[in-house]
């Protein structure tokens, strides 16, 4: 018998240009081996040199989406990513509790510095934090959770997971991308706190680092078997899509990383011929 296909879900919201929410995070499942799907949250006017406008979908919808795909498929693992409104947070925090391997990544601004989350709407966010299996903020949004100034060292990091950890949160991925050049996150769960050195990839094409970040954890977390293999292997697949980012070259501000990196020759035309070759 085969070996079913892990199927992941993403809860976030719509990116045109294609590198961060829900656009990012399918392609950063097809990429690890995985079945995506998607329930959206809200449409956002974006390109890779910033947010022009957001608009949430009503929350009704938002439940029918989820109420009609759940009723027919059970995801191995859902991410959770931009959320818009406290009322969104609140309603997506129902479904938690019955989702398998949850990642909340508390999205509240964009790279470019655009608002994607209610300022009202820390509370909620707050609440929900307690509900997934890991959370995956970054410096800011750690801060914005525990009501502190951004931690500015490895060492404010690991107590600042921690905090979080009393908080309520089951585990934390505190990402520390925007401190200093060397990418380091740290982990923490009940066991301990752990550093995740990483190589610092000289690019400024980082749109949507977060988002495949979390969509990669969600759809390696049913094909390995712990939380911190699946975060390590995430974060091996990010420096990857990074380290090729240039090469992908799209946009002309912040562009995107490069999801398939490892899928394509060295030119996507190498993939054309081979589809060609494959249909005879
Ligand atoms: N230039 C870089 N080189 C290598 N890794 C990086 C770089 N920038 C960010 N990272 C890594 O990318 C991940 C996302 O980190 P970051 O702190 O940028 O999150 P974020 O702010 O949520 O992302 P986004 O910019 O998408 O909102 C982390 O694992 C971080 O270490
Ligand atoms: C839709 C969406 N979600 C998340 C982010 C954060 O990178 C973004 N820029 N856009």
């Amino acid at each position: 018998m085969n070996t079913p296909i892990p199927k992941a879900l993403t809860i976030a919201g719509s990116d045109p240009s294609g590198g961060a929410g829900v656009q990012a995070d399918l392609k950063t499942m097809g990429a690890l081996g995985t079945y995506g799907m998607s329930v959206v949250t809200a449409l956002t006017a974006q390109s890779t040199r910033g947010v022009a406008g957001v608009r949430a979908v009503p929350v009704d919808f938002v439940r029918l989406q989820l109420d009609t795909l759940l009723a027919d498929i059970t995801p191995d693992a859902t991410k959770v990513g931009m959320l818009a409104t406290a009322e969104l947070a609140e309603a997506v925090g129902e479904y938690l509790p019955d989702l398998a391997n949850t990642v909340l990544d508390p999205v509240m601004v964009a790279t470019s510095g655009d608002r994607l989350l209610d300022a009202e709407a820390i509370g909620a966010v707050r609440r929900l934090c307690a509900r997934a299996d890991l959370i995956t903020p970054n410096l800011d949004e750690a801060a914005a959770l525990l009501d502190r100034s951004p931690a500015a060292s490895t060492d404010a990091m690991r107590r600042q997971a921690e905090l979080l950890l009393d908080a309520g949160a089951r585990r934390v991925l505190l990402k520390g991308g925007h401190l200093g050049a060397d990418a380091t996150d740290v982990y923490a769960d009940a066991d301990g706190t752990l550093l995740l050195p990483g190589r610092h990839v000289d690019t400024r094409n980082t749109h949507g680092t977060g988002c495949t970040l979390s969509a990669a954890i969600a759809a390696l977390r049913p094909q390995r078997e712990s939380w911190i293999t699946a975060v390590r292997d995430a974060k091996g697949y990010l420096t990857g899509a990074l380290t090729h980012a240039d090469a992908l070259g799209v946009g002309h501000g912040h562009g995107p990383v490069h999801h398939y990196y490892a899928l394509w020759p060295s030119r996507p035309e190498g993939v054309g011929s081979r589809l060609r070759q494959a249909g005879g």
